[in-house]
């Protein structure tokens, strides 16, 4: 098991399109809270910079490449496989269609009704709503990390 003191830095990115619907991905078989929803995403490598590793993850699941995004929040949790430190990006501008590359089942959603979902990712949520419709470059959301 992970060290409680050293978490592990994942790269999350949220898709937005214009009508304000974001990409969510199940966890598939084989990783910890299997069919759970999620928004894609990965582990940071050592050294990489986290919007490298985001990118990479992007390409790496979905076959989507980034062109920008904006760090929006940082959520720490503890779960009993990981602590993790989870890092949010706001994407409102990609190349390619989502395709599902290692088997992972995906849903654009308006207010998002998936469960179950990660429960750090549970807040999000509720966050999300000041800013999918806006179309605005919200600020870094701080003080959760
Ligand atoms: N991608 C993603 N991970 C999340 C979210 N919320 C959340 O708690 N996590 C956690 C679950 C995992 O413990 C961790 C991501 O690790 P992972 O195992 O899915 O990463 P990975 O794709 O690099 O996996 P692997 O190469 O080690 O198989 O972050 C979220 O919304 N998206």
């Amino acid at each position: 098991m992970q060290g409680l003191s050293s978490p592990i830095d994942v790269a999350v990115g949220i898709l937005i399109e214009p009508n304000g619907n974001v990409l969510l991905a199940q966890r598939p078989e084989g990783k910890p809270y299997a069919g759970y929803w999620e928004f894609p995403g990965g582990k940071v490598e050592p050294g990489e910079p986290i919007v490298d590793a985001l990118k990479r993850e992007f390409v790496e699941e979905l076959g989507v490449t980034i062109v920008s995004a904006a760090p929006w929040c940082c959520v720490e949790y503890v779960y009993p496989h990981a602590h993790v430190r989870l890092h949010f990006y706001l994407c409102r501008h990609w190349e390619g269609q989502p395709q599902s590359l290692e088997g992972q089942a995906f849903a654009w959603q308006g207010a998002v009704k998936l469960e179950p979902l990660l429960p750090a990712t549970i807040p999000l949520i509720h966050w999300l709503e000041d800013v999918r419709i806006a179309g605005n470059s919200p600020a870094f959301r701080q003080g959760q990390c």
